[in-house]
């Protein structure tokens, strides 16, 4: 389990996370949504131990998180600066997976499976700077997948690419999900996508932040996009969050 609590961050004298207390229960799936700049990228470089925090703690488990932990996988929304260009698109993947100690052919293994389950099983030998930005951010969430973390921290992975490439990778995440297991803590703009993913969505108010509320999903799984999204219950839920979040937005977003 990871945990957040008392939770404050200060940029100088702005206080962009006032006091967030949270739990991410093992194995489940966490949408945390707000308002424009309310501090999720703030929140998910201080959960993952990238960013200190002014206040409070971050626990996983009885651990305090004060630098990113071996069994945690970040992707963030600039994929640009997330790859290395001038290593290949199967050698970026391959790249975490050398302090892993595992066996040459189950790295070659997972490589290939995570880079075919983005749909980047064609393009491997390719650098960087050959892919377009969504092949580019698929490549950095393959590198994540063949990872296989224990825990998932994800910042708008999504918002690059096309439409039907990010139904394709929302129920990759669902899949991934089910079959390893994995925490994931996923930050977005996008209500719908908040609903369709999560178990929990973790409403943030607006700066200086703290959680609104947070609400179970009462949808089944799998989810299916049709289907899940015709639902009576996602439909109330989105509404339910859209207003929420309308309702917090600083008055220079309006
Ligand atoms: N390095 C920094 N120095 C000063 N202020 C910062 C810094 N990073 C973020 N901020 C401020 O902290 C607040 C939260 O920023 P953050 O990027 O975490 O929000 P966000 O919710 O992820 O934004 P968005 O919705 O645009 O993705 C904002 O007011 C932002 O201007």
């Amino acid at each position: 389990m990871l945990r957040v609590e008392g939770l404050k961050k200060n940029y100088g004298s702005v206080t962009a996370l006032a006091d967030i207390t949270a739990e991410f229960p093992t194995g489940t799936f966490t949408s945390v949504v707000g308002p424009s700049g309310c501090g999720k990228t703030t929140l998910l470089k201080c959960l993952s131990g990238l960013m200190p925090a002014s206040a409070g703690s971050v626990m996983l488990g009885n651990t305090r998180v004060t630098r990113p932990p071996e069994q945690m996988a970040l992707v963030f929304q600039d994929y640009s600066r997330s790859l290395y260009p001038w290593m290949t698109v199967r050698q970026n993947v391959a790249f975490p997976l050398r302090n892993k100690r595992l066996d040459p052919k189950e790295i070659d293994r997972r490589v290939d499976q995570s880079l075919t389950s983005v749909g980047l099983g064609h393009a491997m030998d390719r650098h960087p700077w050959q892919l377009s930005g969504g092949m580019q951010q698929r490549t950095a969430i393959a590198r994540a997948i063949a990872y296989q973390p224990e825990i998932l921290l994800m910042d708008e992975p999504f918002a690059s690419v096309d439409a039907q490439t990010r139904a394709d990778l929302e129920d990759l995440m669902l899949k991934l999900k089910s079959e390893l297991g994995m925490t994931i803590i996923f930050v977005t703009h996008d209500i719908d996508e908040s609903v369709y993913l999560g178990d929990r969505i973790v409403v943030l108010g607006s700066v200086p932040t703290r959680v609104k509320e947070t609400l179970d999903v009462a949808l089944p799984n799998p989810r299916d996009q049709l289907a899940t999204k015709g639902e009576p219950e996602f439909l109330r839920l989105r509404s339910y969050v859209y207003t929420q979040i309308m309702r917090d937005r600083a008055p220079a977003a309006l």
